[in-house]
């Protein structure tokens, strides 16, 4: 779900909040220029405040409303406030959006801390605004001063919230001289994770795991790269990376995607390093017929169409499946492109091998989409495990004998991975597990389990020699039509 982000290709602004969230804000900001989106025409406006309002909007969109942060963010059909501001108040909202969601829970410990009762529930953006100033005063090196004036301005520009400014701004103010005895003694890693997630986390990796996983969680992914013809090295070298995984380029320059140097030829996509190593488990693909189902955006379909394969690629929605297209196109790949259900469809004839990349809970992407853990509730993954298991039940029988099934998920949930495994193996009739090795996936011994899976976590090295941390929470576990 990660891979080949077109926001991340068309605004380049959204480069500094995927990759770099403590980009100075010297960066983002200009005091010179007055941002004038329509919902506030004819009213002057204070230099920084448009993006203080829109990302005080967007952070109630979506923990209240529950409206994912790409959909809100996206330049066609998101927020329409956020699409009208300027490049750098854009950048500047991503960044505080993603700071406010990954503290969401600290920065809600400091708020309760700092009130005597709690806030009327009829008192409209108020909470939301005083998160947006809180993320700037403790981890965006804003100066107190601008982070609360703008948020009092916020609350009076806000009818509801209004008769609040001056709890607003004596609530900041005390912050500001508080701050190392209100933040000192905070359990972070635990208050910035829903209860359900870190004992599931508990339950499937122990304590200390499931700690380090949330800790993880606090520090933004950093930006990885899949290189089409697989000369690492060579693109490591010309864009100033390093290799990680099994040959992803892992960057440390900052820049806009779409101006980096391979973009234009399609040299490359943006790939986690951990979604890059599920395809490769499928082995050499060349001249084999291979569907790629569950394919949008399309970060496998390239791997696959890259390695030599007859791609069939198949998704529900035709909207995701445009992407699939476009990024084929930008990387001279191409395969053929199915839109379906897969619960409906039926091929013509059967594959040589299956990559699944079952609809998930996405739980192992929250570096990257920090607004997950506020989306989703374990009813999710219970309902999206259902799904899972059929699916996987369906497609296996499209498989040649002989043929070989690689199915994944981006989640750190077990129900969604090791369990969907155990219990196909245990039901179907005529498959066998194919174990993973550490050599397929870049001698990533730690991310291969006693069983053969494939389990990546962010907490774990990306590198064989261990001196690099950070993948995105991915499982893939291998399958043999006998
Ligand atoms: C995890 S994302 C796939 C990411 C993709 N494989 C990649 O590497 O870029 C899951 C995809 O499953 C698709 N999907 C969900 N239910 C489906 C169904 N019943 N049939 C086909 N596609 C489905 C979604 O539209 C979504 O694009």
């Amino acid at each position: 779900m990660q891979t080949l982000r077109r926001d991340r290709e068309t605004d380049p602004g959204a480069h500094f909040f995927f990759n770099r969230l403590r980009v100075p804000l010297s960066n983002l900001t200009d005091p010179n220029k007055r941002v004038k989106p329509s919902d506030f025409a004819g009213k002057p406006q204070t230099p920084g405040f448009a993006a203080r309002k829109i990302a005080a909007d967007l952070l109630g969109n979506v923990v209240h409303k529950r409206r994912p942060l790409d959909n809100e963010l996206d330049l066609n059909s998101g927020h329409s406030g956020f699409r009208e501001l300027a490049f750098n108040d854009r950048a500047l909202v991503r960044a505080i959006l993603g700071v406010c969601l990954r503290h969401r829970g600290e920065i809600a410990e400091i708020i309760d801390r700092l009130l005597d009762r709690p806030i009327p529930e009829k008192s409209g953006r108020v909470l939301d605004i005083l998160h947006v100033g809180i993320a700037q005063m403790l981890f965006m090196e804003v100066p107190d001063r601008a982070a609360v004036s703008l948020a009092v301005e916020n609350a009076s520009a806000d009818r509801r919230a209004r008769p609040y400014k001056g709890l607003v701004n004596g609530v900041l103010r005390r912050l500001g001289r508080e701050r190392e005895a209100l933040t000192s003694d905070l359990d972070r890693a635990a208050l910035n994770t829903p209860e359900w997630l870190l004992e599931s986390w508990t339950q499937s990796y122990g304590a200390e795991t499931a700690k380090a996983i949330a800790t993880a969680h606090q520090s933004e992914a950093a930006l990885d790269l899949t290189i089409k013809d697989g000369s690492s090295e060579v693109w490591a070298e010309k864009l100033g990376g390093t290799v990680v995984g099994a040959g992803s380029v892992r960057l440390v320059k900052k820049g806009a995607v779409d101006k980096l140097e391979g973009f234009e030829e399609g040299a490359w996509w943006v790939q986690d390093a951990a979604a890059a190593l599920p395809a490769k488990l499928l082995g050499d693909l060349r001249g084999k017929r291979v569907a790629d189902l569950c394919a949008a955006p399309g970060g496998k379909t390239a791997q696959l169409a890259a390695a030599g394969a007859e791609v069939t690629a198949v998704d529900i929605s035709k909207g995701r499946l445009k992407r699939v297209s476009e990024n084929l196109s930008r990387l001279k790949l191409s395969s053929e492109i199915v839109t379906s259900d897969i619960r409906e469809w039926e091929p013509e004839a059967p594959f040589d091998a299956i990559l699944l990349d079952a609809p998930c809970s996405a739980t192992g992407t929250i570096r990257r989409h920090p607004d997950v853990p506020w989306l989703k509730q374990l009813y999710d993954v219970e309902t999206l495990s259902k799904i899972q298991g059929e699916l996987l039940r369906r497609v296996i029988g499209w498989l040649k004998p002989g043929g070989v099934l690689v199915y994944c998920t981006c989640s750190l949930e077990k129900a969604e991975g090791e369990d969907q495994i155990a219990s196909v193996l245990a039901e179907v009739d005529g498959i066998e597990l194919i174990p993973v090795t550490a050599d397929e996936i870049g001698g990533l011994a730690a991310s291969v389990t006693e069983e053969g899976y494939l389990r990546t976590l962010p907490c774990q090295p990306v590198t064989k020699a261990g001196d690099e941390t950070g993948l995105d929470g991915f499982f893939a576990a291998r399958i043999k039509r006998l």
